[in-house]
């Protein structure tokens, strides 16, 4: 097997509304850089770790008892936001920093952005706060989003899905596609590295935006690629 190549460690990151593509292009990008022999991890949150777990019941309504009121209830999204931001940091100290620290490229299927998106609900007010229990966390090298439309996410989510997770339904997913564009122009002017791909086209034309992406961002990895130039 072929020795793998030294890399300065960097951090990638997909989003983008559930059925969106971002687990498939995170694992097209992780086996290309592969092949290319760089040293790779392809990871997710919520994560398998102990926060990661709590916050899969409550997605998948399994949580939603009320001690209290003996009521069917379920978290807040304050609550709920607070839950991903302990889980990110524990996946930050666990896995992700250790494996930068290595020289190994970290592909991330969904971070903070996505509890921007997810957590914000109605008002736009509720980023800064979401921000600020965020503000530990290490800024990815890039963002990749895919904005794939609420009708191509939902034809690909009922391929394979018999249950819908707590945000899978079209009203949500509309509010969540609004709070993405909201919280990227606001990250953006904040100087975080974001790239928007449109995700509605077959899986290859998509990750071929997606490599030209990556190529232009870290060209110390392609030295043999030379970029075009227009005359
Ligand atoms: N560009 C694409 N064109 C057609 N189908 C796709 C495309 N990207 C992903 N899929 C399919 O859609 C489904 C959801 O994709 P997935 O990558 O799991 O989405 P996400 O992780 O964003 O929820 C899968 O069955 C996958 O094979
Ligand atoms: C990371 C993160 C995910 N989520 C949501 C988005 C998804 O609906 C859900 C589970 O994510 P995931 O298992 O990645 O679903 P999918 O493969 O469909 O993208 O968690 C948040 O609400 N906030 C967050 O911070």
């Amino acid at each position: 097997m072929a020795k793998k190549r030294k890399s300065s460690g960097k951090f990638i990151v997909f989003e983008g509304l559930d059925g969106a593509g971002t687990t498939t292009q995170a694992n097209l990008l992780s086996k290309y850089l592969e092949n290319e022999n760089w040293p790779v991890v392809v990871t997710n949150e919520p994560t398998q770790g102990p926060m990661g777990l709590i916050i899969r019941l409550v997605l998948s309504n399994r949580l939603i008892f009320s001690a209290q009121t003996k009521e069917m209830e379920i978290l807040s999204n304050n609550s709920i936001a607070l839950l991903f931001a302990a889980d990110r940091l524990d996946h930050l100290q666990h896995l992700i920093i250790p494996k930068l620290e290595e020289g190994v490229i970290v592909i991330c299927d969904r971070y903070h952005l996505s509890s921007y998106a997810y957590q914000m609900g109605n008002d736009s007010k509720n980023l800064s706060w979401l921000q600020t229990i965020n503000s530990k966390c290490l800024q990815p090298d890039l963002i990749i989003h895919l904005d794939t439309s609420l009708s191509v996410c939902e034809k690909r989510r009922s391929k394979n899905r018999w249950y819908r997770d707590l945000y899978e339904k079209p009203e949500i997913l509309e509010i969540v596609r609004k709070n993405y564009e909201y919280a990227i122009k606001d990250m953006r002017q904040q100087g975080v590295n974001i790239v928007t791909i449109d995700g509605n086209p077959p899986e290859k034309v998509v990750f071929g935006e997606i490599l030209s992406v990556v190529k232009s961002h870290f060209p110390e990895m392609f030295p043999g690629d030379l970029p075009l130039f227009n005359t």
